[in-house]
C-alpha cells in the first residue's frame, strides 16, 4: 500500500476539515432551520384556526360576510360604501324592508380603493385570470370568497404538511422547448429525461434519488398522484429507466405523473440530487403553453412545491405565459430561480442580459435584488457532453453552487419565505375583510336603527289604533249604533206627538161631499211622512256608520302605505230592501183602511147628546108644546102664548146644533183618522221598534265592516311587527359580527405582526 504523501496528506486533511465544517455548519443550519420552521407551522396553525372563526361569524350570522364578497382581485374597494351617507331608509311606513347589502366593492374602480386605504386582495380575491369572474354580482361574489376561503383552508393544511416535510420539491418549468429536461439532465449529468421530444414533454416527472427506493433506478407511472404510494404496487406500474422516453412520448395508459428515481454518482458536495441533507426532488413539467388547463394543473403543482427553477430561453426572453406564470407563482414565492438557457445561441450577450434583467425586476423585485444568486444565463446542453466548453462550464457549476445553496443552505429562504409570503398576504386580505366587515356592520347598524327610529311612530300609532278602536270593537259599533238610535227615536217621536203639523197643508178639505177623499190623502199623507222621516233615521244610521269607518281607515291612513280598504257598499246599503218611501207608505197605510165610523164622532154626537138632549127635547117639547098653545089660544088661553114662544126658541136651538155638528165634520175627520193611525203606528212600534231596528241594523254593518278591516289591519301589523322584529334581529347579529370581526381583526394584526417580523435571512 502506497503511503500517502505530504501533498495527499495535506489534501486529506483539508478535505477533512471542508467536510467537519461543512457538517458542523449544516447541524447548525438545520437547527436554525429546524427552530424557524417551527415557529412557522405555529404560524400556520395560528392563521388557520382565525380562518375557521371567520368560517363560523360568516354562517352564524348570515350575509354578514357578503360586503366582503365583492372583493375582486383588484380589491377595489368601492368608496361609496364608506364614504357616502346611507340612503334615506325608504318611506314605508308600515313594512320595513331589510334593505339588501350594499355592493362593498366594485372589482375596477381602483380609485375608490385607494380612497379608503384598503389594499387588494392578493389570496382571496377573484382571479380573473384563473376564472374569469370579474363580474361583481352578489351571488358569484359571495359564492367565490366561500370557494377562496376553503381553498386557503386547504392551502394551509397542505403548507402544514409541506413545511414539516424535511424533503425539497423543486418544479423545473418554463417555457416550451427552454430546456427544461436539458437542464434536469445536466443536474444530473446524465440523460435521464427524455428532452426533444416531439410532441412536446406532456407529463410531469419527478426526478428523485434512487435512495428512496431501496437504491434500486425506477420508473413508476401513476394514473393518481394523490394516490400515490411506493409501498403499494396498485397505486404505479413499474418500468425500467431505460425505457423511459417511450413511456413519456405515448403515455399509452395516461399516466398523471411519473416518479423518476435515479442514482446520482456525483459526491455529496456537488449534487443537487443527492445531497447528504435533503432528500431533494426535480419536477420536469410541461412546458407553459395556451393551453390553459396545463398551466392552471401547473399552478396547482406549483403549490405543492417549495422552489421554483424557471428556465427562460434565451432566444424569446420571457412570453406572456411566463409572465403571467411567474407573476402568480409570485405571490407566494418572492424567490424564483431563474434559468436563461439556451445562452450559447445570443450573440450579443450583454445586452440580452440587460433586457431579461429588466424584465426580471418588473416581474420579480426580489429575486432581482438578488440577481447575482438566482439569475443564471447557461448553456445546458453542454453539461451533457464529456468534455463542455470551459465558458459553460463554468456558468453552470456556479449555478449549480447557487441553486444548491438555495435548496439546502436558504432553506429557510426557499422553503419557508414562500410561506411566509403566503401567510403575509393571507393575513393582509383577512385584515381587509375585517375592517371591511366591521365598517359595514358599524352601518347596518346605523341603518337598522334609523329604520326603526323612522317607522316607530308609524308602528305605534297603528298599535294605538288597534287599542282604541279595535280591541274594544264592540263599544266603537255600540256608540254608534246607539246615536243612530237616539236619533231615530227622537225623530220619530216628534213626528208622533206632531203629526198634525205635518199634514194640514198637505190635504186640502174639499167639503162634506169630499170628505172620504180627504180622509184617504189625510191617511196617505201621514204614512207619507213617516216613511220619510223613517228613511232620515236610516240615513243617519249610514252616515254615521260610514263616519265610523272612514274616522277608522283616515287613522290607519295616517300610519300605514296601504291601509284597508273596506267595502263601503256594505254600510251603504244597510236598510236598502228595495222598496221606495212610496211603497213603503203605502204598505204601512193598508192596515189603517178607512170607516164610515171615521166621519162621524159618536162619541162627540153621546157627548152633544147629553149636553144638549134637554135642547132637543126642548124642540121637541116645543113642537109639541107649540101646538097645545097653538090650541090653548085658539080656547082664549093667555098662558099658552108664553109657553110657545118659549119652545119656539128651543126648537131654533136644536136647529142651530145640528147646523153646528155638520159644520165640525173635518174636525171629527181629523181627529179620526189622525188619532186613528197613531194608534196604528204606536201599537207598529213607529218609535221603539223602528229605533231598535235601525240600531241592530247599524251595528250588523259596523260589525261586518269592522270586521273586514280589523283582518286587513292585523295582516299589515303582524307584518310591521315581524320585519321589525327581523330589524331588531339583525341589529343584533350585525353588534355581535361588529364585535367579532373587531376581535378577530385584532387577533390578524398581532399575528400578522409576528409574521413580518420573522426573519428567515
Ligand atoms: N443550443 C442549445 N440548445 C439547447 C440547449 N438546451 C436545450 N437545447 C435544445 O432545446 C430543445 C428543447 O430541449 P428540451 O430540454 O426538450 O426542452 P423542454 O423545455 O424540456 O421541452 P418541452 O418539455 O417539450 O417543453 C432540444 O432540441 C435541446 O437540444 C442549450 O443550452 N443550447
Amino acid at each position: 500500500m502506497r503511503a500517502p504523501s505530504r501533498t495527499d496528506s495535506t489534501a486529506s486533511s483539508t478535505e477533512e476539515v471542508f467536510h467537519q465544517h461543512i457538517a458542523a455548519s449544516s447541524t447548525e443550519q438545520n437547527a436554525q432551520f429546524a427552530e424557524r420552521r417551527d415557529k412557522m407551522l405555529s404560524l400556520i396553525a395560528q392563521s388557520r384556526a382565525i380562518l375557521d372563526d371567520l368560517s363560523v361569524v360568516e354562517s352564524a350570522v348570515d350575509q354578514t360576510m357578503i360586503g366582503s364578497q365583492s372583493i375582486g382581485q383588484q380589491g377595489a374597494f368601492d368608496s361609496q360604501v364608506l364614504t357616502q351617507a346611507l340612503p334615506p331608509p325608504t318611506h314605508q311606513t308600515n313594512s320595513v324592508p331589510v334593505r339588501a347589502m350594499p355592493t362593498a366593492y366594485s372589482a375596477h374602480s381602483a380609485e375608490s380603493r385607494a380612497a379608503e386605504g384598503l389594499p387588494p386582495l392578493t389570496v382571496l380575491g377573484i382571479s380573473d385570470a384563473s376564472d374569469g369572474l370579474s363580474t361583481t354580482t352578489g351571488d358569484i361574489e359571495t359564492h367565490v370568497l366561500s370557494t377562496k376561503m376553503a381553498d386557503a383552508k386547504h392551502y394551509l393544511d397542505r403548507l402544514l404538511v409541506r413545511i414539516a416535510d424535511t424533503r425539497s420539491r423543486v418544479l423545473v418549468t418554463g417555457d416550451l422547448n427552454g430546456g427544461k429536461s436539458t437542464f434536469v439532465n445536466a443536474l444530473l449529468r446524465r440523460q435521464v429525461v427524455p428532452d426533444d421530444q416531439q410532441p412536446c414533454t406532456a407529463l410531469f416527472a419527478e426526478v428523485v434519488d434512487a435512495s428512496q427506493n431501496n437504491d434500486v433506478e425506477q420508473v413508476h407511472g401513476i394514473p393518481d398522484a394523490s394516490k400515490y404510494n411506493r409501498d403499494d404496487p396498485f397505486t404505479y406500474t413499474p418500468f425500467s429507466i431505460d425505457i423511459l422516453r417511450e413511456v413519456v412520448e405515448d403515455n399509452e395508459p395516461g399516466y398523471e405523473m411519473l416518479k423518476v428515481y435515479c442514482r446520482d454518482t456525483r459526491p455529496n458536495e456537488v449534487s443537487v440530487l443527492h445531497n447528504g441533507i435533503v432528500d431533494v426532488s426535480l419536477i420536469d413539467s410541461p412546458g407553459l403553453n395556451i393551453d390553459s388547463m396545463k398551466t392552471t394543473s401547473l399552478m396547482a403543482q406549483q403549490e405543492e412545491i417549495d422552489v421554483i427553477v424557471f428556465l427562460v430561453n434565451a432566444e424569446n426572453h420571457f412570453t406572456l405565459s411566463g409572465r403571467e406564470f411567474l407573476q402568480n407563482a409570485g405571490r407566494e414565492k418572492a424567490y424564483i430561480f431563474i434559468v436563461v438557457n439556451r445562452f450559447d445561441q445570443i450573440r450579443r450577450k450583454d445586452r440580452c442580459k440587460r433586457e431579461i434583467l429588466t424584465q426580471i425586476k418588473d416581474i420579480s423585485p426580489l429575486t432581482y435584488n438578488h440577481a447575482d444568486q438566482l439569475v443564471h444565463f447557461v448553456a445546458a446542453k453542454y453539461m451533457l457532453e464529456k468534455s463542455p466548453p470551459a465558458e459553460w462550464k463554468e456558468s453552470f457549476t456556479c449555478l449549480e453552487d447557487n441553486l444548491r445553496s438555495f435548496i439546502l443552505e436558504k432553506r429557510s429562504r426557499s422553503k419557508l419565505n414562500p410561506a411566509k409570503m403566503y401567510l403575509k398576504n393571507l393575513l393582509g386580505d383577512l385584515s381587509t375583510l375585517c375592517t371591511y366587515n366591521h365598517t359595514l356592520n358599524t352601518f347596518r347598524i346605523a341603518e337598522i336603527s334609523a329604520q326603526l327610529s323612522e317607522t316607530a311612530p308609524a308602528h305605534e300609532r297603528m298599535l294605538r289604533i288597534k287599542e282604541q278602536f279595535l280591541d274594544d270593537a264592540t263599544r266603537t259599533i255600540d256608540e254608534t249604533a246607539n246615536r243612530a238610535h237616539a236619533f231615530a227615536r227622537d225623530q220619530l217621536s216628534n213626528f208622533l206627538e206632531s203629526v198634525e203639523t205635518y199634514v194640514e197643508q198637505d190635504v186640502e178639505w174639499g167639503g162634506i161631499l169630499g170628505m172620504w177623499t180627504y180622509a184617504r190623502e189625510l191617511r196617505n199623507a201621514v204614512y207619507r211622512h213617516a216613511a220619510v222621516r223613517l228613511r232620515r233615521c236610516e240615513d243617519f244610521a249610514v252616515k254615521s256608520s260610514v263616519g265610523c269607518v272612514k274616522n277608522i281607515e283616515a287613522m290607519a291612513a295616517s300610519c300605514m302605505e296601504t291601509p284597508p280598504v273596506v267595502d263601503m257598499a256594505v254600510v251603504t246599503t244597510a236598510f236598502e230592501d228595495g222598496s221606495s218611501e212610496a211603497g213603503r207608505a203605502a204598505a204601512m197605510s193598508m192596515f189603517v183602511p178607512l170607516e164610515l165610523g171615521d166621519f162621524f164622532d159618536f162619541v162627540d154626537k153621546v157627548e152633544i147628546c147629553r149636553e144638549y138632549l134637554p135642547s132637543l127635547g126642548m124642540v121637541l117639547g116645543g113642537v109639541l108644546g107649540y101646538h097645545g098653545v097653538t090650541r090653548g089660544i085658539w080656547r082664549g088661553d093667555a098662558t099658552m102664548v108664553k109657553g110657545k114662544t118659549a119652545f119656539l126658541g128651543l126648537s131654533l136651538a136644536g136647529v142651530g146644533l145640528f147646523l153646528y155638528s155638520l159644520s165640525d165634520m173635518r174636525n171629527v175627520v181629523d181627529r179620526k183618522v189622525l188619532g186613528k193611525i197613531k194608534t196604528h203606528l204606536v201599537s207598529a212600534g213607529l218609535v221603539d221598534a223602528n229605533s231598535e231596528r235601525i240600531a241592530k241594523g247599524t251595528r250588523r254593518v259596523l260589525r261586518l265592516a269592522i270586521w273586514e278591516f280589523q283582518n286587513q289591519f292585523q295582516r299589515v301589523l303582524i307584518d310591521s311587527q315581524v320585519k321589525r322584529q327581523g330589524l331588531v334581529e339583525s341589529r343584533t347579529s350585525a353588534e355581535m359580527n361588529k364585535d367579532e370581526f373587531r376581535a378577530i381583526g385584532a387577533r390578524v394584526g398581532t399575528l400578522r405582526k409576528i409574521v413580518e417580523d420573522v426573519d428567515l435571512d
